[in-house]
């Protein structure tokens, strides 16, 4: 079978499991949460052993570190998984709840039931985490899914597939509702981006190359959970000590989230206050600067400095590298945020309200925040419990996206027999 056929099968199947996770109780589905859960605890040595084969694979393939620490299976990351799929099960059931009930002079009723989407194709990187948490939020949604990872992630995926299927199976759901691709062809991301027949949107988590791809190829609608071009604004009324907490945090908490922060932007007259300070935090962490001509002046002497360049300020570099621009103010930063942003998540820091408020209102981004972290753009920060990923898009799910997003709503009509006139 070559891989068109193999992910046609994938397709079929998941279309049929689909009906029946539509129909499936939500205490059912939660069952399955919940024996998924204890399948990872029983077997978290066998995941550990797997995710070593991969980690081995990626170090001998020359693997950015930020890109193996997000590839690795911690303790923590297991204990994470666990306690994202209990979160989930205490979720409230968002299927089937109907609302917005409202008579009409006709007689009839009308209101709306929220609804799984159906089969959704998630192509996204390799973090083993994403799988679980995918699968616990579409199983829970009452979606099937096809669920296609990072390749350097094979080994663990297909391990956790297993125990997913084992969880499906154990409360009486069909095993194809989740269905891991057993491929590193990519290939099979072009055959699940055009099947509409079987999938009917496509979630992918991914940076330049998948966008263009999917530009290119996708028939199947999409909602983009894409690159995190983000930044800070520290405003000339920033309290000194909320700048330089949330600028270290943005870059350094983590390297390789999309919403950890890739240019800081500091307003001219704080930048002399400002700079030296935050360069003697990010030597901590040997972060390389690369900075405009006036920002590379006030960080002369910095260990790891260079000059940035115009595609700087279009580069997510996932790593321990920070564009560094001083600005005239508020709205020569909003200018270069509305240039260059992924329109992921943007922070001002500042104490004025009115500027505040501006960058609230005029920022064109999934997240826009005030004196806080850009790192808390997230599913289970935001409370929803987990996230399937962080939507640049604005039609149906913007910014993290949980279980609505992972539903649509449609109108249902109550009548005793009226016609229309
Ligand atoms: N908005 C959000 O919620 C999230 C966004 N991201 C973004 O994703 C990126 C993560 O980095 P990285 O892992 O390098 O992302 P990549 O885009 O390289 O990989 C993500 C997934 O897309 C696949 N892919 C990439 N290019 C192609 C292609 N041309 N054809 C088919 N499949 C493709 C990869 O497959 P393969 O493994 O075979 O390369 C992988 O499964 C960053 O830009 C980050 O900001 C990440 C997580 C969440
Ligand atoms: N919501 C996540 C960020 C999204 C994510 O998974 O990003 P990535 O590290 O690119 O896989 C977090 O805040 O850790």
């Amino acid at each position: 079978m070559d891989i068109e056929q193999y992910m046609q099968q994938l397709g079929r199947q998941a279309r049929a499991a689909s009906r029946a996770m539509a129909k499936a109780d939500g205490a059912t589905r939660n069952r399955a949460l919940t024996l998924i859960a204890a399948a990872i605890v029983r077997d978290a040595d066998l995941l550990r052993a797997a995710n070593r084969l991969d980690l081995d694979a990626a170090r001998a393939n020359g693997l950015a570190p930020a890109l193996l620490e997000r590839l690795t299976l911690s303790d923590g990351a297991i204990a994470t998984m666990v306690e994202g799929l209990t979160q989930i099960v205490a979720l409230a059931d968002p299927v089937g709840e109907i609302s917005g009930m409202k008579f009409r002079p006709s007689g009839i009723q009308v209101g709306q039931m929220r609804v799984p989407l159906g089969v959704i194709g998630i192509i996204y990187e390799a973090r083993p985490n994403v799988t679980i948490d995918a699968a616990g939020l579409c199983i829970k949604s009452g979606n099937a899914t096809i669920l296609r990872g990072g390749s350097e992630a094979i080994h663990c995926n297909r391990a956790l597939a297993k125990l997913v299927k084992e969880g499906l199976a154990g409360a009486g759901l069909p095993e194809d509702a989740v269905q891991v691709v057993d491929s590193t062809d990519r290939a099979a991301v072009g055959a699940l981006i055009t099947m509409p027949q079987y999938v009917d949107v496509i979630v992918p988590r991914g940076g330049k190359s998948l966008i263009a791809r999917l530009m290119e190829e996708a028939t199947v609608p999409m909602i983009k959970h894409l690159d995190g071009i983000c930044h800070v604004y520290i405003d000339a009324l920033a309290d000194l000590d909320k700048a330089l907490a949330i600028a270290f945090n943005a870059k350094c908490q983590r390297y390789s989230p999309c919403n950890a922060m890739e240019t800081l932007l500091v307003a001219r007259p704080v930048a002399a206050q400002v700079l030296p300070k935050l360069a003697a935090l990010y030597a901590t962490k040997q972060v390389e600067l690369r900075a405009d001509a006036e920002a590379h002046a006030l960080l002369a002497g910095y260990p790891h400095l260079a000059a940035a360049t115009e595609e700087d300020w279009r580069t997510e570099y996932l790593a321990a590298i920070l564009s560094v621009k001083v600005v005239a103010g508020i709205d020569e930063a909003m200018d270069h945020i509305d240039r260059y942003s992924s329109k992921h998540t943007e922070a001002i820091v500042t104490e004025d309200y009115s500027a505040a408020m501006r960058f609230l209102r005029e920022v064109d981004s999934s997240s826009v925040m005030v004196n806080a972290s850009t790192r808390f753009a997230d599913g289970f920060e935001y409370g929803l419990g987990a996230e399937i990923g962080i939507s640049n898009d604005k039609l149906h799910a913007r910014g993290p996206v949980g279980l609505e997003g992972l539903t649509s709503l449609k109108y249902v009509v109550f009548g005793h027999g009226e016609v229309r006139n």
